[in-house]
């Protein structure tokens, strides 16, 4: 027996699972959400049992109280850490900055990197040292171990990660391109190939992480390469509620002509720009259903949504120097065949030849969605960052 609890902790909430590493088997998952309102929201459910519960009465005043709730939940029920006993706790880290490029055990040096690394990721990061501070009260015999999304970017090459901004400055504060969304990036990058049944260190890949928050990377050889998201998860391309790539002057401008903060271009830009900006509404699903009523705006959006993937894929091709697959995945990439199917349209000259039966197909497995023989391979390979997260806690332990 050896489970491992992986905890994916946002600023208001976490996300949670027991997974056993024998037989890689989800023993429970859940949710903490609304910490610090009036009243908070749980689910649980016991994987083993099928027995599901939820809570939306209790506050939650804070991560440590979002944890007793979650205890609480599997002692009554189940399934008991008595029978499956932690070999450790790993936590999804966002913010790793150059220092990280593994999973590692959380000593205090540890935490006190990722505390300082907050700068860099500040809706992100605090809520991951709170998890880790929680577990470690809730969990003192386990080793808790940090998984860090920039991780697999550690990569990148100079001439990928740099900004050409002043030097010494950029030295100074850190400033360069990290990448994000590491974890998901390399099991899926990996599935992909055992899918292929071909060497990934023979491979050229872009993987597409397209859910609220998207990036595209390139992979070589089982190694990043390049990545869209940048100094922080503002980069690249358009989001639920990120704008991506934006000219650094639109801070400048709107700044000094609509007299906004920094503070507020800082939230407009993470919090109220990408599809929600354009149309309103962040969620892919109500954009998509609007689009598919013929709405104009949401239409237009889409489009946008789609040029900026499509230039990410020509752009990684070239770095690539050829390319053997495209691969979608996360709450977009999986489900959405006709963007899939639209962001891809018109590039046969590459060798991109969708076949649209394949990509209708629902399914939770990897799959083709191009045309048999096609010199690009394109896929659908469903993501799975906690799994990962437990792979690597383990494998440190
Ligand atoms: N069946 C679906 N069709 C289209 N979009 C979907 C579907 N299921 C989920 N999504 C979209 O996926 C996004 C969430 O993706 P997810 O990977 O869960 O994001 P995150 O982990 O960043 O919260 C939402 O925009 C949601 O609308
Ligand atoms: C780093 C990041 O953008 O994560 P998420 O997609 O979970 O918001
Ligand atoms: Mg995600």
């Amino acid at each position: 027996m050896s489970a491992v609890l992986v905890v994916n902790s946002g600023s208001s909430s976490f996300k949670y699972q027991l997974i056993d590493l024998d037989g890689e088997r989800t023993l429970a998952s859940g949710l903490v959400e609304r910490i610090g309102e009036e009243v908070g929201a749980t689910k649980h459910k016991n994987a083993l049992t099928g027995d599901e519960t939820s809570n939306d009465s209790t506050p939650i005043p804070d991560h440590t109280a979002g944890f007793a709730v979650m205890l609480k939940a599997f002692e009554q029920h189940g399934p008991s850490f008595d029978e499956h006993p932690l070999i450790a706790v790993g936590h999804r880290v966002v913010h790793g900055g150059s220092e990280f490029d593994r999973a590692t055990i959380v000593t205090p040096e540890v935490e006190h990197a990722i505390d300082r690394l907050s700068a860099l990721a500040p809706l992100h990061n605090p809520a991951n040292l709170a998890g880790i501070r929680a577990a470690k009260t809730a969990f003192p015999d386990a080793p808790q171990v940090a998984v860090f999304d920039t991780a697999f970017h550690q990569t990148l090459a100079p001439e990928s990660y740099t900004y050409a901004i002043d030097d010494a400055l950029a030295r100074e504060y850190g400033v360069r391109r990290y990448g994000f969304h590491g974890t998901s990036h390399k099991f899926v990058s990996e599935k992909a190939a055992e899918f292929l049944r071909r060497p990934l260190a023979e491979l050229k890949m872009i993987v597409l992480h397209i859910g609220n928050g998207a990036s595209a990377t390139a992979i070589r050889g089982g190694r990043s390469i390049e990545t869209s998201m940048g100094l922080t998860p503002l980069e690249g391309l358009v989001m639920g509620t990120r704008s991506g790539d934006v000219d650094p002057a639109v801070v400048f401008h709107l700044h000094r002509e609509a007299g906004l903060s920094f503070d507020e271009l800082e939230t407009m830009l993470n919090k109220r720009s990408g599809l929600l900006g354009l149309t309103g509404n962040g969620d892919m699903r109500d954009v998509q259903d609007s689009a598919s009523r013929g709405d104009e705006v949401a239409e237009a959006a889409l489009a946008v949504y789609r040029h900026r993937i499509r230039h990410y894929v020509g752009a990684y091709t070239a770095q690539l120097g050829g390319l053997d697959a495209i691969v979608f995945t996360a709450g977009v990439g999986e489900n959405n065949a006709l963007l899939r199917r639209r962001t891809l349209a018109g590039l046969e000259f590459f060798g991109v030849h969708i076949d649209d039966d394949r990509n209708e197909l629902a399914s939770r497995e990897a799959r083709f969605i191009s045309e048999e023989g096609a010199p690009v391979s394109v896929l659908v390979v469903p993501t799975d960052e906690e799994l990962e997260i437990a792979r690597q806690a383990a494998a440190l332990v």
